[in-house]
């Protein structure tokens, strides 16, 4: 580098103009902290994982949407102490906006069925695969980004909304060799709190944030939990009573809590019933310390489990009837869930069922001279658009040089294009790993 003196403010120093090289600083070639590269293999994966979520939606007569990765901050300002609140990866932009990356994808189809209005014909039944961010202090040292399956229906009321939705998530489990003894479904109901707290008259804006505290359990000390009950003006009495309810495993010991008259035992036991029309029992259990840590479910909630119980949970969801009307449009009931890409991928893992995907390229042609690769392009193109999949040698290499390149990409055939056959209109056919070898007609390539 040639170090150009300045020109300073008493005078100016001539000098001739010349470039000054730039330092190539060289620059972090990680992506930003929390946040993942996909190199071919790992994407070949993720693609895997996503045309198994998008084959199932579509099994279910679900139509696929998407939303802007960037939302305004006001979707997400909820004022029930989520954690996903706490975690906004949010800014101001320079038309001095709120904005934020979006932490999910329920606020933004809310967004847009309030858009769309009359003009969408219920019930709605949209999936969505997407990106969605937190940002997270790096002190715990966790991803900040990941894509998440959703499958919502909206304007159903009835839990043979919830069922359908239980039902796909079983069936994508079975396409990709999980079962009911690797994973299973809690199911609950936020009637329950409901009716529990009601017996003690709690005002309906703490119900949500009892529900983000309870979400809490077997996360935080139990005592915390109560202290935190306690500092939303819950009695001692109702605290008590409310940890006893959530420690019910059975519908039958709910019933005789909770009486049969309440929705909450009803739907359940719709619910359970529908599940053996669908021939998933064997996948779901109620266990009533399920809530979900999103404050807008107002009904049914479930999260996907790991059986071994050493992940965290797999997916979750659950009945939302009221988060269209805080949006101020027309309230609709709404049911959904999201399915996370990364904890799947781990037990998939554990369970040794991760898909060998090795890259597949079934031909790969080569000019024998570097005055045929007019002809081999030639060539190439004969076969694409036959259909057939083409790694074109673009330079002048030896055959050494060749046949590796055809073994990494596992072709199948060596497709070479010599001046002697050339001029006859043919090529050489190899068949990797078998020997045989044939001469054939360009045109008759297939
Ligand atoms: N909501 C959310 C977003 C991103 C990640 Br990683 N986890 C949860």
């Amino acid at each position: 580098v040639i170090e150009t003196p300045r020109a300073g403010r008493s005078g100016s120093v001539s000098s001739p103009p010349h470039q000054v090289a730039d330092y190539a600083q060289k620059i972090d070639v990680n992506p930003p902290k929390g946040t993942r590269d996909f190199p071919p293999e790992e994407m070949r994966l993720r693609n895997w994982l996503f045309d198994n979520f998008k084959e199932v939606s579509r099994l279910f007569g679900f139509e696929e949407v998407d939303y802007p990765v960037l939302e305004s901050e006001a979707l997400y300002i909820r004022k029930a102490g989520e954690e996903i609140r706490d975690q906004l990866y949010c800014f101001e932009d320079r038309g001095n906006r709120r904005v934020a990356l979006r932490p999910e994808l329920t606020p933004s189809l809310a967004r847009l069925v309030i858009q769309k209005g009359k003009s969408v014909p219920l019930p709605i039944k949209w999936f969505a695969v997407g990106q969605c961010w937190r940002y997270e202090r790096m002190t715990r040292g966790r991803r900040r980004e990941h894509y998440q399956w959703n499958m919502d229906i909206i304007g159903v009321p009835h839990v043979t909304g919830e069922a359908e939705l239980i039902s796909s998530i079983v069936t994508f489990f079975k396409r990709i060799g999980i079962t009911e003894k690797d994973v299973g479904f809690k199911i609950s109901s936020r009637k329950v709190l409901q009716e529990v707290l009601g017996f003690y008259s709690v005002p309906e804006p703490l119900f949500a944030k009892a529900c983000i505290i309870i979400d809490k359990m077997g996360k935080i000390p139990m005592e915390e939990i109560k202290k935190e009950l306690k500092s939303i003006e819950l009695s001692n009495e109702a605290i008590e009573d409310l940890l006893q309810v959530l420690s019910i495993k059975s519908l039958t010991e709910l019933e005789e809590k909770l009486g049969g008259a309440g929705e909450a035992v009803s739907e359940l036991k719709q619910l359970f019933s529908l599940a053996e029309n669908f021939g998933y029992s064997d996948w779901i259990q109620f266990d009533a310390s399920v809530v979900r840590g999103l404050a807008y479910y107002t009904g049914v909630v479930f999260e996907g489990f790991d059986r071994e119980g050493k992940l965290r949970a797999i997916c979750g969801g659950g009945r939302y009837d009221r988060l269209l009307s805080t949006f101020g449009g027309d309230d609709h009931p709404a049911c959904g869930f999201g399915f996370g890409d990364a904890v799947i991928i781990e037990l998939l893992k554990e369970r040794g069922l991760l898909p060998e995907l090795p890259l597949e390229v079934e031909n790969i042609v080569c000019a024998l001279d570097p005055n045929l690769q007019g002809a081999a392009a030639r060539v190439a193109s004969v076969l694409r658009g036959k259909g057939q999949c083409v790694d074109l040698v673009l330079e002048n290499k030896p055959l050494k040089w060749v046949f590796k390149r055809a073994a990494r990409i596992n072709a199948r055939r060596l497709i070479l294009v010599g001046s002697a056959e050339w001029e006859r209109g043919m090529v050489s056919v190899k068949i990797l790993g078998t020997g045989e070898q044939y001469e054939v007609d360009v045109g008759e390539l297939e």
